[in-house]
């Protein structure tokens, strides 16, 4: 069975005077311990679809189930990285890390161990101490990372998390948090506009049109590709084909009859 279903999920923005169609009719599943990758132009609901599985908005139709039970009514635990950290600067790396755990009245000494078994494995040791602005933006992110995993959930949620960081570092990036992912068995959904990234880290790539937010296309990646860290996958000759056709799917979408039809003017 599938962890989450989308199916037929749309959802309008609207505001005094206008509206705006971001998803019509969305349908993928993500199985229990699988990654997928959600690509697209910008403006496509790339965000909009990763808000409503957080239930952060509630989508206008269709329906959305985690295993057989409606999310609304499920107990899915959500661990959501964005672009920014949002770390806070007066708080110390061990307290921005473990503020999940203390809304969830979780004080415990295995909780802290944890924090900092968890800060070694992403390379931070004996950095419980130190403050955000003694930090690189990729130290910053990794911490991030930290703060989404201590609460164990059982889906993660990554909104570009690597888009603001220089390419070496969201290459090294990009393999700690696969290499964690993987280990801890995780079912994850990556928004990203690089390809090559998706194609790298994902089992599965979705590529959505805009205007409204809809799939274009699923690709399936290469086991061969899965199998590795996406800084070898990105070497493997099957990622370079994969990566062209990719491109090409996308090219044929902005080229497609553009004409606005995302929305509109209230009457
Ligand atoms: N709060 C909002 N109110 C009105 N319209 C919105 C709101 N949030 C997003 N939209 C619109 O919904 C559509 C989808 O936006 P969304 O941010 O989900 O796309 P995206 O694919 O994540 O974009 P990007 O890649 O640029 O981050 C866009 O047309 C956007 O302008």
């Amino acid at each position: 069975m599938s962890f989450l279903t989308l199916d037929h999920v749309s959802h309008h923005y609207f505001s005094k005077k206008t509206y705006t169609k971001a998803l019509e009719n969305i349908s993928f599943s993500v199985k229990d311990g699988e990654f997928v990758a959600l690509l697209g132009p910008s403006g496509c609901g790339k965000s909009t679809i990763l808000s409503i599985i957080a239930g952060i908005i509630e989508h206008t139709a269709g329906n959305i189930y985690v295993g057989d039970q409606p999310l609304h009514k499920s107990e899915l635990d959500i661990g959501y990285m964005l672009q920014q950290d949002y770390l806070f600067p007066w708080k110390s790396i061990l307290d921005n890390v473990l503020i999940g755990p203390k809304i969830n009245r979780d004080h415990s000494s295995e909780t802290k161990e944890r924090a900092a078994d968890l800060l070694r494995q992403v390379g931070l040791p004996n950095m419980e101490e130190s403050y955000p602005d003694s930090l690189s933006g990729g130290m910053r992110q990794r911490v991030a990372l930290v703060r989404t995993l201590i609460t164990n959930p059982n889906i993660l949620l990554l909104d570009e998390p690597f888009s603001a960081l220089d390419y070496q570092t969201k290459l090294k990036l990009e393999n700690l948090v696969w290499d964690l992912l993987h280990m801890y068995k995780k079912t994850s959904v990556l928004v990203t506009h690089d390809i090559g990234e998706a194609i790298a880290m994902s089992d599965r790539l979705i590529l959505m049109n805009a205007n409204p937010g809809s799939i274009a296309k699923t690709f399936e990646v290469p086991i061969e590709l899965r199998n590795e860290e996406p800084f070898l996958a990105r070497r493997h000759p099957k990622y370079q084909l994969l990566f062209d056709k990719v491109w090409e799917e996308l090219e044929k979408s902005e080229t497609d009859d553009s004409a606005d039809k995302g929305g509109g003017i209230l009457q």
